[in-house]
């Protein structure tokens, strides 16, 4: 029978010619990604079981960023633990604050994280380094403390489904819509415990930040990760960051692959689509409803990266951020950061009104850097917009794309970024 690409990648990682979903298997991980907030609590059920040591501590990457720069003393100490553990274990691949960001977005970018490899991490984005070809998830701070431990996981073989988008998308929608839209169709539950594997000639001219995007908000639909084959895109990627096929492996769905479902979808025919609270899968098309906003954000591992910077200051050039509105911009790594200062984009943000604020989750989950108050309405192109996910439970949170958190933040209320051509100039009606 045939395999998809994640099930090629678990039998790879757990000595078998092949698995079938449903099936238990013991799998090694090639990664562990660690951060501040979920690391601690591993380490500590190690420590109370005499068990303290990492299986390996090259194959640990270990970045700071939900909490950092500490706003407490809880936070420091957090990040203290954090890093003397580092310290003590020898872990090299360290991104302290000031060189990393983001950890998800910083794993991506170092050349670390190979096609065909797995990795987990004590944080539900994982399914972000997906976009790869690589099988990548979250998991619960225990089976976090195995994979320090022993390098290696306990995992039931997920079931796949095959998301397969055909079609040009309309100037002004981004892959943000698009994944807005499938969870839209499918449900915040509609592909629980479920690979989603992302094909078709949209995502072949898709390039990997758009991928990223897609695989990231693989867990806003229960998915147990996302994933995209390999292609000329990924080995240009990887090549850029100093590695070659012969380093890595490529694994392809067979063409009888067994999928528990198959969508599909029309590209051109999405539109700037926004997640209304309090659920990523409640979206409507932008601008369709007069809602005025209070706040504007613009980070997250989801779309803070240099592409998604580059979309908001096309928009905010030359314009003012609406009077009543704050505006946050969080490039989400420190790289990204120093391109947008090279290519004068914090000065434009600067210049309309924004505030830049330090790569880090930031405002994302409401832990410091814009927490929402009573009733504040905010439009975020991060990931959740759960009760109470960035601060205030009577705040109200929009989810949509950069451009749409552009537009949205010049106008004071929710807007089509499609007001705008691809210059910045305003669109003829
Ligand atoms: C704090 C962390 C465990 C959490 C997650 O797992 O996703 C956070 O990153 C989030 O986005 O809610
Ligand atoms: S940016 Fe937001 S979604 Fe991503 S890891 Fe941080 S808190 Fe979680």
């Amino acid at each position: 029978m045939g395999m998809t690409i994640a099930e090629k990648i678990l039998a790879a990682h757990s000595g078998q010619a092949a698995v079938v979903s449903g099936q238990l298997i013991e799998c090694a991980t090639d990664w562990v990604l660690c951060h501040e907030i979920t690391t601690p609590a591993a380490l500590r059920m190690l420590e109370e079981r005499g068990m303290d040591r990492v299986f390996d501590p090259e194959k640990i990457v270990a970045v700071p960023d939900h909490s950092v720069p500490a706003m407490n003393i809880k936070a420091a100490k957090m990040y203290q633990k954090l890093k003397s553990w580092v310290q003590e274990k020898g872990i090299r691949h360290f991104y302290d604050v000031g060189r990393g960001g983001i950890a998800h977005v910083v794993l991506e970018n170092t050349g670390l994280i190979r096609p065909g490899q797995t990795l987990v991490s004590g944080d539900s984005h994982t399914c972000n380094a997906g976009a790869l070809g690589c099988f990548a998830t979250g998991v619960g701070s225990t089976d976090l403390a195995g994979a320090i431990y022993a390098g290696k996981v306990w995992f039931k073989v997920p079931e796949t489904m095959l998301i397969r988008v055909t079609g040009q998308m309309q100037p002004g929608v981004t892959p943000k819509d698009l994944v807005l839209e499938v969870i839209k169709r499918i449900g915040a539950d509609g592909a629980n415990y479920l690979v989603m594997e992302w094909v078709g000639d949209t995502i072949d001219r898709m390039d990997m930040e758009g991928r990223f995007t897609l695989t990231n908000m693989a867990i806003e639909a229960g998915g147990k990760t996302g994933i995209v084959a390999v292609d000329d895109t990924t080995r240009a990627y990887m090549a850029e960051r100093g590695v070659t096929p012969d380093q890595y492996t490529e694994y392809t769905s067979d063409p009888d692959a067994q999928y528990k479902v198959v969508i599909d979808l029309d590209a051109s025919a999405v539109e700037p689509t926004v997640a209304y609270p309090h659920i990523p899968s409640n979206g409507r098309v932008a601008g369709s409803d007069r809602i005025a906003v209070t706040h504007a954000y613009v980070g997250s591992c989801t779309n803070g990266r240099i592409g998604d910077l580059r979309d908001v200051a096309r928009i905010l050039r030359g314009r003012r951020v609406a009077d009543g509105v704050q505006m946050i911009v969080v490039p989400a790594t420190q790289a990204i950061w120093k391109q947008a200062a090279q290519e004068g984009l914090l000065e434009v943000f600067v210049e309309a009104g924004a505030s830049v604020s330090y790569p880090s989750c930031g405002a994302c989950l409401g832990m410091h850097s814009g927490v929402l108050g009573p009733d504040d309405v905010c439009i975020s192109s991060s990931n959740r917009n759960f009760v109470g996910r960035m601060g205030d439970p009577t705040a109200q949170i929009y989810l949509a794309s950069p451009a749409t958190v552009a537009a949205s933040a010049v106008a004071g209320y929710i807007s089509d970024p499609r007001a705008y051509n691809a210059d910045g100039t305003e669109a003829a009606d």
